[in-house]
């Protein structure tokens, strides 16, 4: 049996339908992964073969101001799941982030490819797969942009702030692979059917800038709104962001049999289901 920790986030709810009978699903009500004592106590009473970790704080400029929560969830909660799985001999899934670099390489970032985070948020992830590998038998799955039916995400962000005015201004050199979590899903699907452990990478194919996107999502849903573009030193968020975090998923295809659609591709699969 598979156990989906944060059952109910973005990912864990497009997740948990392709598990089928196979998946079992805890969140936050159930399950506080800060808490080695809860985490041992729901582990050692459902007995998982996989244990997959969709929990996470994700407010990436939040985390800016809550390291220490960051830290405790992304960091520590790793480490507690690694720990409880490795003594009842279950695999662990842990999902990262392209954050964990720093976006310099200035071509698609490799697994081994060293990490160097930006932000808490991305610090807190590093943290979270070196803990992950307490437990030997572990499989990291590194991806970025994602968006889905049940989550905040860029693409619902764009479509309410479209909805409300007729230009919008967004940042232009930030280059990444905005991914659908149903694909996301299929990828973490195939790697564990074929007993993949270790790092690997997984987004939609192709890249693009926040900017390009925000116009891919106007053009799609048919929506006029002008986008304009701005630089992220101009927006000045909080948190500081890789410039160019596309992620090699090279490896993803070769071991795992997996090639996720197109990023637009995605989208526009995305767009008619929302509908
Ligand atoms: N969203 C993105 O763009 C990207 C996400 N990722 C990673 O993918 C994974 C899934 O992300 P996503 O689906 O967006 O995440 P969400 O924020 O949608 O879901 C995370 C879930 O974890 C729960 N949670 C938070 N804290 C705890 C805790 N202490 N114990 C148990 N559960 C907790 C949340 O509950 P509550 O809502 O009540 O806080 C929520 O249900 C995460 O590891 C994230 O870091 C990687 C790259 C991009
Ligand atoms: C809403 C908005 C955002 N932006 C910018 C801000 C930022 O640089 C970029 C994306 O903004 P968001 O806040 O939606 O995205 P952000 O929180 O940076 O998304 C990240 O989330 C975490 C969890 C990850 O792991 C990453 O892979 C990535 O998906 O777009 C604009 O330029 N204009 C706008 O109107």
């Amino acid at each position: 049996m598979i156990l989906v920790v944060g059952a109910n986030g973005m990912l864990g709810r497009d997740l948990m339908p392709l598990l089928g009978d196979r998946g079992r699903g805890v969140d936050i009500d159930g399950i506080d992964i800060t808490s080695l004592e809860s985490v041992e106590r729901v582990l050692t009473a459902v007995r998982p073969s996989v244990v997959i970790n969709c929990a996470a704080y994700t407010d990436v400029d939040g985390c800016e101001s809550n390291q220490e929560t960051a830290m405790r969830v992304n960091g520590e909660g790793v480490g507690h799941l690694a720990m409880a799985s490795r003594t009842i001999g279950a695999r662990l899934v842990q999902i990262s982030s392209d954050y964990v670099f720093d976006g310099s390489k200035g071509t698609p970032y490799l697994e081994d490819d060293a990490p160097n985070p930006l932000s808490v948020y991305g610090e807190s992830k590093l943290a979270g797969e070196m803990n992950a590998a307490v437990n030997p038998d572990h499989l990291i799955v590194r991806t970025q942009w994602l968006y889905g039916l049940h989550g905040k995400n860029f693409v619902e962000t764009m479509l309410r702030l479209g909805s409300e005015r007729d230009e919008l201004s967004v940042v232009d050199d930030q280059v990444g692979s905005p991914t659908w979590t149903v694909d996301l899903a299929h990828a973490v699907v195939a790697l564990l059917e074929k007993g993949c452990r270790g790092v690997y990478h997984a987004a939609n194919e192709g890249y693009c800038s926040w900017n390009d996107f925000a116009r891919a999502i106007f053009q799609e849903a048919g929506m006029a709104v002008t986008v304009t573009a701005m630089t992220t030193e101009q927006l000045n968020r909080p948190a500081r962001r890789p410039l160019y975090s596309t992620l090699d998923c090279g490896k993803l295809a070769r071991d795992g049999g997996y090639r996720p659609q197109p990023w637009r591709d995605a989208l526009r699969s995305y767009l008619n289901l929302r509908k």
